[in-house]
């Protein structure tokens, strides 16, 4: 997670309020972002493709919210959790887990947050709650005064393991901007607002689209895309301590050597290829061969290799750190999950193992 106090502008992403007027943004709904093919997009009739970028028509089907919510309206958003990077992907590749953030708010006179999860007890109860700040600064960026809500928050997401809680508050934060302010933002222009917080497109991506995704960031622009037919079971291994994403990033160099990086990126390229064709054994040898992140990170989390092994013993095809760590996200064949968490439950101590499936909606609100 990037720091909330930084200036907006000095993160990448793609810059909305550049792009023109609320209301050209409104108008732009539904076109697809540079990167994307509109003839694929018209020839498929808005549905989403079967292999590229899923068209922004599809993603916002079924939107029913109008216009900004009214005073006594509750808005429900419910948030996937995230594990990015599946090894080699660093900063790129998401996936969308069924564990969820659920956030309901309505408008009041003062900001108030409900924690309705232990986990969230010792955060803000006001505007300066994580979320709430996302939301300002949101409708700050789209010149909107956001009005204060009384929010109730709950989350399975363990915090600061790697599951993309950050994202998902952040997620929550832009979706309670655009409902209360009447933003009309397309999932691509939530994207971009989101990964200007967070920093990078690989968890606040796959918590908006759901499912398996690609994430990158050129300049202003922000490209997502969802890959429907990359199927697997995801296994997480979440330990007890917390190790934040800052605390994780920090130990990456910052620099990487040219024939390294082209190494690196080859590897990332492999594992995606070998994922789309099934080639399972060929994907878990990449998740391993990753040179990006998981070399510099392995010193803080001293039980990856131990898990690495148990873990394929135990049925699983590919083994990686989820996120920036601690949590290990462990791939098993479509259907395979289940076996292969009860064995490892079977081999760990000290770990709690979540038998997973992937998220295939990604982020959702409606007026209750
Ligand atoms: N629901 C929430 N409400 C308030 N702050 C949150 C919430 N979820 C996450 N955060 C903030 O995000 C931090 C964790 O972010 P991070 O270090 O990026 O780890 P991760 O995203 O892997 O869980 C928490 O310590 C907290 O400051
Ligand atoms: N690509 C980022 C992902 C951080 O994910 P998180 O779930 O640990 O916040 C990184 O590897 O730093």
């Amino acid at each position: 997670m990037r720091g909330i106090e930084e200036p907006l502008a000095a993160a990448g992403g793609r810059n909305p309020l550049a792009e023109g007027t609320m209301k050209e943004a409104a108008t732009e709904k539904g076109e697809p972002l540079a990167g994307e093919s509109r003839s694929a997009l018209a020839a498929e009739g808005g549905k989403p493709l079967a292999a590229g970028s899923r068209s922004p028509l599809a993603a916002e089907r079924g939107k029913t919210l109008a216009a900004a919510i009214r005073r006594g309206q509750v808005l429900s958003v419910k948030v996937p959790a995230s594990s990015a990077n599946l090894g080699p992907g660093f900063d790129s590749l998401g996936v969308a887990l069924n564990l969820y953030m659920e956030v309901h708010a309505e408008i009041s006179d003062k900001w108030e947050v409900v924690p309705l999860s232990d986990s969230l007890a010792g955060f803000p109860v006001d505007e300066k709650n994580f979320i709430c700040q996302i939301a300002i600064q949101t409708a700050e960026l789209y010149k909107q005064a956001m009005p204060s809500l009384h929010v109730s928050v709950k989350s399975d997401i363990p915090l600061a393991r790697g599951l993309g809680s950050s994202a998902a508050a952040i997620v929550a934060g832009v979706e309670l901007a655009n409902e209360f302010c009447g933003l009309q933002l397309t999932r691509y222009e939530k994207l971009a607002v989101a990964t200007r917080f967070e920093g990078h497109p690989d968890n606040a991506g796959a918590s908006l689209f759901g499912g398996v995704v690609v994430g990158s960031q050129t300049g202003d622009e922000v490209d997502l895309t969802v890959l429907d037919q990359v199927q697997f079971d995801p296994i997480l291994a979440v330990p007890k301590q917390e190790l934040l994403t800052e605390t994780s990033r920090d130990v990456l160099p910052t620099v990487m050597d040219y024939q390294r990086s082209v190494q690196a990126s080859a590897v990332a390229n492999q594992l995606l290829a070998a994922l789309m064709i099934k080639n399972w054994p060929l994907a878990g040898k990449m998740m391993a061969a990753d040179l990006f992140h998981q070399p510099y990170r392995k010193a803080l989390v001293p039980f990856f290799e131990e898990l690495q092994e148990k873990a394929i013993q135990s049925g699983a095809f590919g083994v990686a750190l989820s996120g920036a760590g601690p949590s290990i996200l462990c791939l098993a064949q479509p259907g395979r999950g289940e076996e292969v968490a009860e064995k490892l439950r079977q081999r760990l101590v000290g770990m709690e193992i979540f038998s997973l499936k992937i998220d295939q909606d990604g982020c959702r609100s409606s007026i209750i």
